[in-house]
């Protein structure tokens, strides 16, 4: 289903030399004896995920979609990105069918928040708040004035039912908060954390509402768990890129480029630097996530890829078929002389943009680059490419002795921000 291809990227190491080690971050990942162990729920989620909740997802996402124009995802991190990353790349950034899907609770950003505000004006609005802590402040900050909005507009009780919250079980302010104002709520399971979350409630009720098939979504998720539960580097592919990184790394790669030659998955690349950056980016180690849209930003980034300091290797999605096709015209008079492009269909144009930007960068820059080929942007395929990332960063992250699952570092500049804004 995935395709993963190391032959472009200098590897000098030997992968059958990190078998061993590989066996071993394995077990650990499936025994649950690993760093960061009380995290590992999402790797049985394609199996044990909650199929009741799952079903009122289903349900409660229909309700929406027929009473709503507007549906505001509140959230932050693994919060939203996720979701985000699902409905752009399985819709497409410009989908006619509604309802608009706004991600707020993301930023500090005053401009933001008010020009959100007034745009939802006048139109029919529901709001997911989603916040595993419960207690994120750029969530809580923009939470607070949509629920007053919500409640002005509608009355507190239907805004009560316009309203659903997804959290802790049982702890957290927002949990409190949704109970005593009756909101419909869904769960964030205690044992997987935030950036491994999209295929729990937290992305699972945004993408439904987006109209996405949520069934095809877990069927992708649970095709990837079939492939790669075997350790062996020469049949699974998520640990062959994980190990493929370490080896880059030791070649004194430190920088990552996700690349993708989709507009539609630049959103995915996001949501891919906060699973990998905040996994694997602790006690000074790690590689650092980068993403780039490519042909676009190879006309701002390629020039540093092509010539520019060695640090950095890429990893490129290739979509095999696209959502959609055009044919290129002709055109009788050929001033911009783009006829030898006629009758050409377009996906077969950026192919080709790929495979002349590999050679340039691999043979004429001497970048490392690991492909990963997906049949489609299909949500089978959204789903299986997650899980594939999941299992990679698990490995990746151990081989390097790394908790992937927790991420101390993040509450540094908030101690410094409560400080500042005199919290007590
Ligand atoms: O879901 P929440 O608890 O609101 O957290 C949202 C995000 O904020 C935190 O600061 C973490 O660094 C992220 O891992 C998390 O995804």
């Amino acid at each position: 289903m995935i395709r993963f291809d190391e032959t472009h990227a200098f590897l000098k190491e030997d992968f059958d030399a990190y078998q061993e080690a590989v066996n071993r971050c394995h077990a650990m990942l499936m025994n649950k004896s690993g760093k960061g162990n009380d995290y590992v729920g999402w790797v049985e989620w394609p199996n044990t995920y909650d199929k009741e909740e799952f079903a009122r997802i289903k349900k409660r996402a229909a309700w929406i979609r027929e009473n709503c124009d507007v549906f505001l995802v509140c959230g932050i991190g693994g919060s939203y990105l996720g979701a985000r990353a699902a409905i752009e790349m399985i819709n497409g950034l410009y989908p006619s069918q509604k309802p608009e899907i706004i991600f707020i609770g993301n930023t500090f950003s005053s401009t933001y928040i008010a020009q959100v505000l007034r745009y939802i004006e006048g139109k029919r609005a529901v709001v997911n708040v989603i916040s595993k802590s419960g207690t994120t402040t750029e969530t809580a900050l923009a939470f607070r004035l949509l629920k007053q909005y919500m409640e002005k507009t509608y009355g507190k009780e239907e805004a009560a039912k316009r309203i659903v919250a997804t959290t802790d079980h049982a702890k957290g302010t927002l949990k409190q908060i949704a109970d005593r104002e009756g909101y419909d709520t869904y769960t964030i399971p205690d044992d997987i954390g935030g950036r491994f979350s999209v295929m729990t409630a937290v992305g699972l009720l945004p993408i439904a509402v987006a109209g996405i098939d949520i069934d095809e979504l877990m069927t992708g998720v649970q095709a990837a768990y079939a492939d790669l539960s075997d350790p062996d580097l020469h049949h699974n592919p998520a640990y062959r890129y994980a190990v493929a990184r370490r080896m880059l790394q030791n070649a004194g790669k430190d920088v990552e480029m996700l690349v993708t030659y989709e507009l539609q998955m630049t959103s995915f690349g996001e949501w891919w630097k906060q699973l990998f950056g905040e996994s694997e980016g602790k006690e000074g180690k790690g590689i650092l996530p980068h993403s780039a849209t490519f042909s676009t930003d190879l006309h701002s980034l390629g020039q540093f890829v092509q010539e520019g300091k060695k640090v950095l290797f890429e990893t490129v999605i290739n979509v095999s078929k696209p959502s959609e096709d055009l044919i290129f015209p002709s055109d009788e008079e050929n001033m911009d002389q783009m006829n030898y492009l006629s009758g050409k269909n377009l996906h077969w144009v950026n192919q080709m943009a790929a495979k002349g930007t590999l050679e340039a960068h691999v043979e004429t820059g001497k970048v490392p680059n690991l492909l990963i080929e997906i049949p489609d942007m299909s949500a089978h395929s959204f789903g299986y490419l997650i899980y594939f990332f999941f299992r990679a960063i698990g490995m990746t992250s151990y081989l390097i002795d790394v908790n992937p699952f927790n991420q101390p570092g993040v509450e540094v500049y908030k101690k410094n921000m409560f400080r500042l804004l005199g919290k007590q």
